[in-house]
């Protein structure tokens, strides 16, 4: 089985990307890039990515609005030939099915349900009553009628996704190596045990990242999976 560790390059600058990237390459399978990086340094700066890691592409955009306008940002970013891309779920069904339909062909489209920094409590404010088990299901239920790959949901959902959806693609971010900082995410586990129960890949991000060796970081991860 190939690494699922996906680095998150949650980085402004390019050179300190560039340099952490050299640090735990061997130790990874691939690299995400999410709004801080692309919002900074756009394309060119994927591209970048791609030559320094030779490992597939996570574009952690997080698309949200209206159909027309997501599936334009989707063909916007053909030629990065991201190898996973995200979407809201809660854009709701009509554009999710036209991200996919404008995705490129090797892309695979998984849709956020419920944020991992977020809790049952703070779902509650934005309006959604019960638990975030119950919402992610739901949203699961939804991704998969529109046709996406997968979703993103913490490790705390992903066994019972996965009973539900058995041929999906899980991303799980929000991991925390026993032990190491939460910092603002609050449903946590370990990246074993979200790699149990079934998440297809780990998202890992400070726990490497703001290491104070993160090769060792990265190898430890790394042993326990
Ligand atoms: O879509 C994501 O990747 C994502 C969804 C989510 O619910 N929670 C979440 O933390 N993420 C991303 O996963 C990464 C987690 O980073 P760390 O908390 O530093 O490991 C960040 O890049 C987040 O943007």
């Amino acid at each position: 089985m190939s690494n699922p560790i996906y680095l998150a390059l949650d980085v402004p600058q390019l050179d300190a990307a560039k340099d952490l990237l050299g640090k735990v390459r061997g130790h990874i399978g691939g690299v995400k890039l999410g709004m801080e990086f692309f919002y900074a340094h756009g394309h060119h700066g994927v591209m970048e990515m791609v030559q320094a890691s030779g490992l597939p592409i996570f574009l952690d955009l997080k698309l949200h609005d209206i159909p027309n306008t997501v599936a334009g940002a989707m063909q916007s970013i053909h030629v990065l030939e991201p190898a996973i891309v995200t979407v809201h779920a809660s854009g709701g069904r009509a554009m999710m099915e036209d991200a996919k339909a404008a995705a490129g062909e090797n892309c695979k489209v998984v849709a956020v349900t419920m944020l991992t920094s977020l809790d049952e409590r703070d779902l509650a404010r934005t309006g959604v009553a019960g638990t975030p088990h119950d919402h992610v299901m739901r949203l699961a239920e939804l991704a998969e009628s529109a046709g996406l790959d997968g979703i993103v949901c913490s490790g705390q959902e992903v066994g019972a996704v996965h009973k539900q959806w058995k041929h999906g693609f899980f991303v799980v971010p929000g991991l925390r190596p026993a032990g190491s900082a939460t910092g603002d995410q609050k449903r946590t586990v370990t990246p074993r045990k979200a790699r149990d129960d079934g998440a297809s890949v780990l998202v890992i991000g400070r726990p490497i990242s703001k290491a104070a060796d993160p090769l060792a970081a990265a190898r430890e991860i790394e042993a326990t999976l």
